[in-house]
């Protein structure tokens, strides 16, 4: 797995005009670092189904909006599908026939394999698939990608460059890309589940539900970046916490005695099978 990009914006899209199909909470985000990466806001269009949500993108975007795809992917270079996975074969069967010629389509779908996409539009069409998460918002975000079989390095390169302004940009082999998923895709969703968890303890001891989110918040950040900064273990960080005979061993003997280490392992694989699952029944 190489990192492509190191989550600094490129000026080297402009002029790439970009269609978002499907802007829900993943192709926002999507969109928001294709714009921190320099994409122009007039040569981005994004779809919707709801007219208050195209008002809402428009207003905080400034890019054009409209709810039908076929006229969204006329002109564009690339063509980023962001609907739920069930409805990704839909969406391509209404847009394969209008894409520019060498047009690249990027599908976020979780499951979905190249060849699942490749199926589904004109004979050598250039598909690239990806897996972002929603830290791509605030240009926090990992994203991978893959190219499928029509495309050559300059397809998954321009792909790359337009997702360097949500954050990191890993190159990986697709059979990697179910495990970037339930690790990265749905990770932001474990850190939130362990925010939340710590707050509500936080609140257990006494302190008011504010400080304790705000205190659960800012300890993730803080170890987030010490992890990042100093470039440490994390194993060696965690025993710096705890003091011999002190007060952090003793809340992480609770957490090996609830089986949270086992619980994520559990977790990960629930996650990587239900993406081969979702591949199963849509194919
Ligand atoms: N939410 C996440 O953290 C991640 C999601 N993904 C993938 O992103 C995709 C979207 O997931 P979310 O953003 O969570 O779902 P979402 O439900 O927020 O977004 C889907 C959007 O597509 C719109 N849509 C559906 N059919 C349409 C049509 N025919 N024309 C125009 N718009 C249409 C829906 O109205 C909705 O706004 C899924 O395939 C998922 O596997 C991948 C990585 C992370
Ligand atoms: O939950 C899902 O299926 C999507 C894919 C990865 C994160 N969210």
């Amino acid at each position: 797995m190489n990192e492509q990009t190191d989550g600094q914006a490129d000026a080297q899209v402009s002029g790439v005009t970009v269609a978002f199909l499907g802007t829900g909470n993943m192709n926002e985000a999507v969109l928001a670092g294709a714009l921190a990466s320099g994409v122009a806001p007039r040569d981005v269009v994004a779809t919707t189904r709801r007219p208050e949500r195209a008002a809402a993108l428009a207003e905080r975007y400034g890019v054009r909006t409209t709810a039908d795809n076929t006229a969204a992917v006329h002109g564009a270079h690339v063509v980023v599908v962001g609907v739920k996975p069930k409805d990704v074969g839909a969406m391509l069967a209404e847009v394969g026939g209008a894409l520019d010629d060498g047009a690249v389509v990027v599908s976020v779908a979780a499951g979905l394999p190249l060849a699942f996409l490749e199926a589904r539009l004109p004979a050598g069409t250039r598909v690239v698939r990806a897996m972002p998460n929603t830290p791509a918002l605030v240009g926090a975000g990992v994203t991978a990608v893959v190219g499928g079989a029509a495309t050559d390095d300059a397809d998954v390169a321009l792909v790359e460059r337009i997702l360097a302004g949500s954050g990191h940009v890993f190159r990986v082999a697709e059979k990697d890309m179910d495990a970037f998923g339930a690790l990265a895709g749905s990770g932001p969703a474990y850190v939130f589940y362990v925010v939340d968890a710590m707050a509500e303890a936080g609140v257990l001891l006494g302190l008011t539900r504010d400080v304790a989110r705000h205190l659960a918040v800012e300890t993730v950040l803080g170890s987030a970046k010490l992890l990042d900064e100093t470039g440490e273990h994390p194993v060696v960080l965690r025993e710096k916490v705890s003091s011999p005979g002190g007060t952090t061993v003793a809340a992480l003997r609770r957490l090996d005695d609830g089986g949270v280490r086992a619980a994520f392992l559990d977790a990960l694989e629930a996650a990587r099978d239900r993406s081969r699952e979702l591949a199963a029944e849509l194919g």
